[in-house]
């Protein structure tokens, strides 16, 4: 079976009127300017076939052990049979509603008591319908711990269901399905954004309500501290570098916590990056070695637009050389980064030079440095006890290191920031082994605080819609993470 894209399989989906945009009536009762209707795949073998690998391939690609697999009634029902069938797995059928003759079992297939049996779903909105199957599964005495979706909605089902103790991992996410269909000029912007504030404006899960049947706490563990500062309270705390402070109460003004990744080639492109998304970034993040045609003055004017729209820069330089090579590096040569750049990051492996060297050129202007205590890329070595000391080496230079650059927050202390790349819309990859999480993923389980997206922005069709999306998403993840800690 040949593996399609996702890209191709949302064009698909559109073409077979499996997405209809209108107005809908959900479930929920809700109208929705979008319906997915994954009813019709039956009819289209073909599609049916390359979503039920897409759907295993996910299953591999998360590594997930089960003893059954079970499909939610009734459209994910073909797809778990095909899967099945072609895996050899063992699927059991969640029954609606009992026969009142022969066994009046509610699932049907065989299984023993402590069983783990994985879900696969065709569509989320709220989790509802996973949840009530895995009710069933549960009196049976099987046990959920994760379920598989094609198309998530991301109108809270992940965090419903998250709440319940079921990890759901989504394949096509709402967002992507409009970068995809806008692309391909199946929509125009203005259906894309009206579905995109639709989204963002209707989420049905709030942390603080009860749920309402009896099940676990909804509150959920997205912090491991009970107390979680605000960015402006942040800001304030004494022992907080005053670059770091800048950059918290820009934050908090701004509402942003959005760092875009400007990887263009052109300085003119950067530049009216710079320009355009400049109300919706608190920070621009720099290759300044990719530009083809670098020169001073484009600095002095990337500066303008820094002081124009109140963002800082942060030249992505990732230093890694002994403390005089570093030193030279960041001051002088062609690029002369410490005159223009506001932030610089560095990885730990040389030992504590590297931060003196960049320190000794960096202190005095008032320049901050994030060391890289992880990184986005599959494979990366910066883990465990390599992390751990790149948090000591922090806290033992606290007057120049303002923060990191990881995927998951590596320390309690406030007044260090975490920085996150690798952020889509979608979770996954891009080939080359850069891995994405998702804003909701990175700002509130991961506990993170600022995400850094470039390709999410810079390959979308309007970039500054799609900046303005990341920062609504970027906000909203932080202020249900705030709710959450209690505040
Ligand atoms: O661990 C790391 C460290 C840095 N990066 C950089 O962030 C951007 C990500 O770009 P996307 O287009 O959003 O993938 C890029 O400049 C990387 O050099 C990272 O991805 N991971």
């Amino acid at each position: 079976m040949e593996n399609v894209s996702i890209d191709t399989i949302i064009l698909k989906l559109h073409d077979v009127d499996a997405v209809k945009f209108g107005e809908y009536k959900l479930k929920t009762g809700m109208m929705t300017p979008i319906y997915i209707d994954l009813r019709v795949l039956v009819s289209h073998p073909v599609l049916m076939n390359q979503v039920s690998s897409l759907i295993y391939q996910r299953v591999q690609e998360e590594g997930l052990q089960f003893d059954s697999v079970c499909g939610v009634p009734y459209t994910a029902l073909p797809l778990a049979t095909i899967i099945c069938s072609r895996h050899e797995l063992p699927m059991l059928i969640r029954r609606k509603e009992a026969k009142d003759y022969g066994t009046k079992r509610l699932v049907e297939g065989s299984f023993r008591e402590g069983d783990t049996c994985l879900i696969i779903e065709d569509t989320v909105t709220t989790g509802s319908s996973i949840q009530e199957t895995a009710e069933v599964l549960y009196k049976g005495g099987l046990k959920v711990t994760d379920a598989v979706v094609l198309m998530d909605r991301e109108q809270g089902g992940v965090d419903m269901l998250a709440s319940q103790g079921i990890k759901l991992h989504p394949i096509i996410s709402m967002f992507k399905l409009l970068n995809v269909l806008l692309a391909a000029e199946r929509i125009d912007t203005k259906t894309a954004q009206s579905v995109r504030e639709f989204i963002l404006d209707n989420n049905t899960f709030s942390p603080k309500e009860d749920n309402g049947n009896g099940g676990p706490s909804t509150k959920k563990p997205c912090m491991e501290q009970n107390v979680e500062l605000s960015y402006a309270e942040r800001a304030k705390l004494p022992n907080v570098h005053p670059l770091a402070s800048k950059l918290l109460k820009t934050m908090e003004e701004k509402q942003s916590n959005l760092c875009v990744s400007a990887d263009v080639t052109s300085s003119e492109e950067l530049l009216q990056l710079a320009d355009s998304l400049g109300p919706n970034i608190c920070l621009l993040k720099t290759h300044v070695d990719i530009l083809k045609d670098y020169t001073a003055a484009f600095c002095q004017k990337l500066q303008a637009l820094a002081e124009k729209h109140n963002f800082l820069i942060f030249e992505d330089r990732k230093f890694a050389d002994i403390g005089n090579t570093v030193k030279h590096q960041y001051e002088g040569g062609l690029y002369q980064i410490s005159s223009w750049s506001h932030i610089v990051n560095a990885h730990a492996v040389p030992g504590p030079g590297v931060v003196k060297g960049l320190s000794a050129v960096g202190k005095p202007l008032g320049r901050g440095c994030l060391l890289i205590a992880q990184m986005s890329s599959q494979g990366s070595l910066a883990t465990g006890e390599y992390t751990q000391a790149v948090l000591k080496m922090s806290e033992e230079h606290s007057d120049f290191v303002i923060g990191f650059i990881c995927g998951s927050k590596i320390t309690k202390r406030p007044e260090f920031i975490h920085m996150t790349p690798g952020v889509q819309m979608q979770a996954g990859g891009d080939g080359l082994g850069q891995q994405y999480s998702t804003p909701e993923e990175v700002l509130c389980n991961k506990g993170s605080d600022v995400i850094i997206v470039g390709r999410g922005i810079l390959e979308a069709p309007d970039r500054l819609k799609a900046a303005e999306s990341y920062r609504k998403s970027g906000w909203k993840a932080y202020t249900k993470r705030l709710g959450q800690s209690g505040q």
